[in-house]
């Protein structure tokens, strides 16, 4: 059995080894003839999988260790009968840590209280409602928009222009073009420009949501000494080749790694490997728990008197700076390759785990602390 899979799927030996023999690519290259006689093939997000790339090859399974699916033409693959699967949630808690440390930083650059805001956020998927339920236990005035939900009877969510008055917006849709409420360039020009100079936009779902050039125009348009409009990018149109001058505006830029935890690429190719069990009918025999490794930080203890916006900051911060990120990113700024260079940063991304893997140790500080660390996912104790 030939098993393609893209090089950057983590632990595809160890899942895959068993099943049959692995020939790995590199994910914007794969061409049509490679495919064809393939039985299994294994992607992530930056694969366009359709006729173009499959024709008639007699795939047994199309497998994306991703949770977006818009880079797969389902359609041609359900015509074809091709059984297919991703990874919903599988690096959700990923994209909600990335957003809390974007909120942390920025919270302290420009000195604000996370309880004295209201967040919006759209998209009230997997990612969205996971943030939501973060946000709103560290004290967060929180609104979600999802029109698709609201039409399936869900209660207690607001129309985007309610969203959009919110001090921070965080956008958590799939890309889509068609369908009642398509997502692409949903914020446009004409939703940027009433953006107001002192809210905070978030992207970490798809760079097609947003219309780069209108907002690298709103961006070069404020006055950068009173303006603090901030904006967090972690997905950029045309990706890998970003817009420089767009990159150079805004506040935190991430080459498209919101998701990248360990503990989430891993359970995104276990997902997967469980998937094409149940359809091949082989027995599942292993499970990510068994590789993965201790994590670099495992302990941090706070006491009485630690101040609690310090103790928040700096546990989140230690287990994932992303500043960290993003200065890799803007160092590109000084390079010729900027599309090579941030597949490298996306190739070489360091080990991240996720808050799970911390127990932090909280000596009589008040109840308040102490649940607040818990919402963030940190296992804690007295
Ligand atoms: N930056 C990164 O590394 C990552 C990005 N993502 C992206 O985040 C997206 C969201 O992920 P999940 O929450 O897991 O997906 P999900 O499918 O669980 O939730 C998406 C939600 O968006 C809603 N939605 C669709 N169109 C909408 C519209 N026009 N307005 C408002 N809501 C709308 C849907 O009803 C759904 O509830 C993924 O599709 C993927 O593209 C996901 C993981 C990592
Ligand atoms: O899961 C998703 O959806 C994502 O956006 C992935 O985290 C992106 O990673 P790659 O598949 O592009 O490596």
């Amino acid at each position: 059995m030939k098993i393609l899979a893209d090089e950057n799927i983590p632990l595809v030996h160890s899942f895959f080894g068993s099943i049959g023999d692995i020939q790995q690519f590199s994910g914007r290259e794969l061409t049509a003839r490679e495919v064809q006689d393939a039985d299994i093939l294994l992607v992530r997000s930056v694969t366009r999988v359709d006729e173009t790339l499959i024709g008639d090859a007699p795939l047994k399974f199309v497998g994306s260790t991703t949770i977006g699916l818009d880079h797969v033409d389902t359609e041609f693959l359900d015509a074809r009968r091709i059984p297919y699967a991703n990874a919903p949630a599988c690096n959700s808690d990923s994209v909600v840590e990335y957003v809390i440390s974007a909120l942390s930083f920025l919270s302290e650059f420009d000195d604000f209280k996370l309880e004295d805001k209201s967040i919006g956020i759209v998209g009230y998927g997997n990612v969205g409602s996971r943030l939501a339920k973060v946000l709103a236990k560290l004290g967060m005035n929180v609104k979600a928009n999802d029109p698709i939900l609201a039409d399936a009877g869900e209660k207690d969510l607001c129309s985007l222009e309610e969203v959009m008055q919110c001090d921070i917006i965080s956008l958590h849709v799939p890309l889509t073009h068609d369908g009642p409420y398509p997502t692409y360039h949903l914020f446009d020009e004409p939703r940027i420009a009433a953006l107001r100079d002192n809210q905070i936009l978030i992207n970490t779902c798809r760079g097609g949501v947003i219309d780069n050039q209108a907002l690298r125009r709103k961006l070069e348009a404020q006055n950068a000494q009173k303006s603090r409009f901030r904006v967090v990018l972690d997905v950029w149109e045309h990706e890998p080749n970003v817009d420089r001058a767009l990159l150079e505006l805004v506040s935190i830029a991430t080459p498209h790694i919101a998701g990248y935890s360990y503990d989430g690429k891993a359970r995104g190719t276990d997902m997967i490997y469980q998937a094409l069990c149940r359809t091949l009918g082989l027995p599942v025999r292993h499970k990510a728990a068994q590789f993965l490794s201790e994590p670099p930080l495992s302990k941090l203890a706070f006491t009485s008197q630690a101040d609690s916006r310090w103790a928040l900051n700096t546990a989140i911060q230690a287990c994932y700076d992303v500043r960290m990120d993003s200065w890799r990113m803007k160092a590109l700024l000084q390079r010729e390759t900027l599309g090579s260079g941030f597949d490298a940063l996306r190739r070489n991304y360091p080990v991240r785990r996720e808050f799970f893997n911390v127990k932090v140790q909280l000596k009589n500080v008040d109840s308040d602390l102490f649940n607040k660390f818990r919402a963030l996912g940190f296992k804690t104790k007295n």
